[in-house]
């Protein structure tokens, strides 16, 4: 039998680091990684034939839970159909309709078309492009933590591998290119004033995760998100609601949806520019998007002067498995997966506290994450800094124990936990059964 070990190591001679994403690599966790056989439901099995209860999901796209048998079936059917054509499928137009329906809330739908394209960093560096060529102006703000793919633009101070590898950037990023980016912290909404202030008038957009989750799970604070509009809107600028990781997983309209038709104060509902998604939109194959209101989105070529293109962009199997995937994510698979989620951050707190490890369980709607240190337990973290300060060198200790009990969890406590409509009552009881174990490897770890 090959092992993990044996498939890391002949994988480092051909892939950088053995990966083909870093935050695949356990670069934070230590030791292999799995290499994964099959997955079905709510388990990966690596190769060495063991199964594990997954709470990665892909990153997020698994929303009904690993190879549902109605979308392996749509995208089986499409590829029978052809692969890939390069040229408009009525697909595409269903999948975009689908889109634009979903995303309403109070009556009000912020979509009137939508672009599809291959990965999330391809939506988001459209949707800024597009908010450059739209508005003529060069700057974006973004914020520390928050990660929207690696785009040249968009990895300072960026979260998710960069947050696991403690990088503040990436080599090979021009200084020009570092220099049209603003960064700032997180829920700040006086740095977001001091900086609109100074450069309002050149500010093209602000970037933000919907709920930050890509630094552990951070919500905004509330009215946060609308605050952004205001303050973008009154200087012309525009705002952008990265929803790559939140949308369609933490309801049927995303985190837009969710903050807005929950918000029971009228000042705290707005409405973005343009909105990003990816991940669960794809169902698990290369699919993502952008959209927003026509009068901005038709800057797009062939109709505007803002170049975007993609050979694979709609891809037929692709687009299968979204229409598939979305049709099937009714209320009743949220209701799952919200309550699967509550269950499993709730046991691990318990867990937590029954070993005496001071946490907080970090959560936006079914996505959460825990930040470990005694400053949380009284007070939540707001910026990239404070989750930074936390006692990372717990998570290891506690990854290990999880996954010989034969659960996976994502290698980083930057990154959030991800249920699916598949985790019943069975897995939900692996997860409860390595947790104390776990929980007292985490209290006896060192820095
Ligand atoms: C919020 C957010 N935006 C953008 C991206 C980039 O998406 P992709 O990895 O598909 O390029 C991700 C995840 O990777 C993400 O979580
Ligand atoms: N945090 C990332 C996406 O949300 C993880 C996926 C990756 O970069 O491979």
């Amino acid at each position: 039998m090959i092992t993990n070990d044996q498939l890391f190591e002949a994988s480092s001679l051909s892939l950088p680091g053995g990966v083909n994403s870093p935050v695949r690599a356990f670069g934070s966790v230590g030791g292999s990684p799995r290499f994964i056989r099959s997955a079905s439901g709510a388990t990966v099995t690596d190769v060495e034939g063991t199964t594990y209860v997954d709470l990665v999901a892909s990153w997020g796209p698994a929303l009904l839970g690993h190879a549902h048998p109605v979308v392996v079936e749509a995208v089986q059917q499409a590829a029978a159909r052809g692969l890939s054509f390069g040229a408009p499928t009525a697909g595409e137009t269903e999948l975009a309709q689908l889109v634009i329906d979903r995303v309403e809330s109070n009556g009000i739908r912020p979509l009137e078309r939508v672009r599809l394209v291959s990965t999330g960093t391809e939506a988001t560096m459209t949707a800024i492009r597009l908010a450059r060529g739209y508005t003529g102006r060069d700057l974006l703000v973004k914020f520390a933590g928050h990660y929207h793919g690696h785009s040249d633009g968009l990895l300072a101070a960026a979260g998710s591998g960069l947050a696991t590898l403690a990088l503040p950037g990436s080599a090979g990023v021009t200084e020009a290119t570092a220099s049209q980016t603003i960064v700032l912290p997180y829920n700040d909404r006086a740095a977001i004033t001091e900086v609109f202030a100074q450069f309002g008038d050149r500010i093209a957009a602000i970037i933000t995760e919907a709920a930050a989750a890509n630094m552990g799970v951070l919500p905004p604070e509330p009215g946060f998100n609308a605050f952004l509009a205001t303050t973008a809107h009154s200087h012309g600028a525009l705002l952008i609601l990265d929803e790559v990781l939140t949308g369609f997983r933490v309801g049927p309209a995303g985190w837009w949806g969710l903050e807005n038709s929950t918000s029971s104060a009228q000042e705290h509902r707005y409405l973005p520019d343009l909105i990003t998604f990816g991940k669960v939109i794809g169902g698990g194959m290369p699919l993502a998007a952008l959209g927003g209101r026509a009068a901005v989105m038709n800057s797009l070529a062939p109709l505007g002067p803002v170049y975007q293109a993609g050979t694979l962009s709609g891809n037929p199997l692709a687009v299968a498995a979204g229409l598939a995937t979305l049709r099937l994510a009714d209320a009743e698979v949220y209701r799952r997966v919200d309550a699967a989620a509550a269950a499993v951050s709730n046991a691990t707190s318990a867990a937590f506290d029954a070993a005496g490890v001071a946490h907080r369980v970090q959560r936006a709607g079914s996505l959460f994450s825990f930040v470990f240190g005694e400053q949380f337990v009284t007070a939540a973290p707001k910026t990239y800094d404070d989750v930074q300060g936390q006692e990372t060198w717990r998570y290891p200790a506690f990854f290990h124990a999880m996954q010989d009990g034969g659960v996976a969890l994502p290698p980083s406590v930057f990154e959030a936990w991800f249920l699916t409509a598949a985790h019943d009552e069975a897995a939900l009881g692996t997860i409860y059964e390595a947790l104390p174990a776990a929980a007292q490897a985490a209290a006896l770890a060192t820095p």
